[in-house]
């Protein structure tokens, strides 16, 4: 019996498409009710609901033998797990951004203060540049800090890159592309290797078979590609 962890929120509805699509129909029972667990005995399989930023900490400890989470999360933690497949759906990018204004009259101060649910990649990506840098931990809403004076920069999600028009931002740097990706647990990996070798073909499989449909679905955050336009840009 395998038990994966999948991310709920803007990841379930493709996850749960992929698992159908990949053979695995009784996936489509996941998220019909409150319930946060369900066993799935035809597959041999028991799916775990939790938040996106906790699925590679069940992962890691054993909680679950494999996950589906972005990849944004796992730059993020840093988790020790093993990142066998990109799903490419949940295409997104991490940008720094700041108000259009700013980056016109560039008034930075010696130390730039930058708001983000993503502090240790915020962190490393302005080391790197060697650019002394504070960081002002959120948890949502992040394109609000700008406006209201709290931050003269941002590190946040951007896909559509409609929520940072809204607001007036605009992105100044591109960190990295973020996709899905399937992640197991190493040890899982070795005891439990026949099965989830299985799960990660099929699940391959259907990714390369959406990859290559003419006419595959798409939604906001579905099998849509990253765009390359914000890479073009930074
Ligand atoms: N436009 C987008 N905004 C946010 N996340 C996106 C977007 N597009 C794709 N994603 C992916 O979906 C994942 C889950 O996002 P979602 O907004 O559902 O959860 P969350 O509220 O960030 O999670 P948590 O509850 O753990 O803070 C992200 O980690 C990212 O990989
Ligand atoms: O480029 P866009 O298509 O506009 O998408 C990006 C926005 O979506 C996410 O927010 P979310 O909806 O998850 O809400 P949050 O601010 O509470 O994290 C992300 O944090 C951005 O705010």
């Amino acid at each position: 019996m395998l038990t994966i962890a999948l991310s709920k929120g803007k990841l379930i509805e493709p996850t749960l498409e992929l698992f159908r699509r990949a053979g695995y129909e009784s996936a489509g029972l996941v998220g019909e009710s409150r319930r946060l667990i369900f066993p799935c005995p035809e597959i041999d399989t028991t799916f775990l609901v939790v938040r996106p930023s906790d699925v590679p900490t069940y992962v890691e400890y054993g909680g679950a033998d494999a996950g589906i989470v972005g990849k944004d999360v796992l730059m993020e933690q840093d988790s020790d797990v093993y990142e066998p497949l990109d799903l490419l759906f949940g295409a997104c990018r991490i940008s720094v951004a700041a108000l259009r204004a700013e980056v016109a009259c560039d008034r930075l101060s010696s130390k730039v203060r930058v708001a983000t649910k993503y502090p240790r990649i915020t962190e490393r990506f302005f080391n790197q540049r060697g650019v002394p840098v504070e960081i002002i931990k959120l948890y949502g809403s992040i394109e609000l800090a700008p406006v209201v004076g709290l931050a003269d920069r941002i590190v946040d999600l951007v896909e559509t890159g409609s929520t940072l028009k809204a607001h007036d931002l605009v992105e100044v740097d591109l960190i990295a592309q973020s996709t899905a990706r399937f992640i197991a647990n190493r040890a899982s990996l070795k005891l439990k290797y026949a099965p989830l070798m299985d799960m990660i073909r099929r699940l391959r499989k259907a990714v390369e078979a959406t990859q290559k449909a003419p006419s595959a679905p798409s939604s906001k955050s579905g099998s849509k590609r990253a765009s390359t336009s914000a890479k073009d840009r930074a």
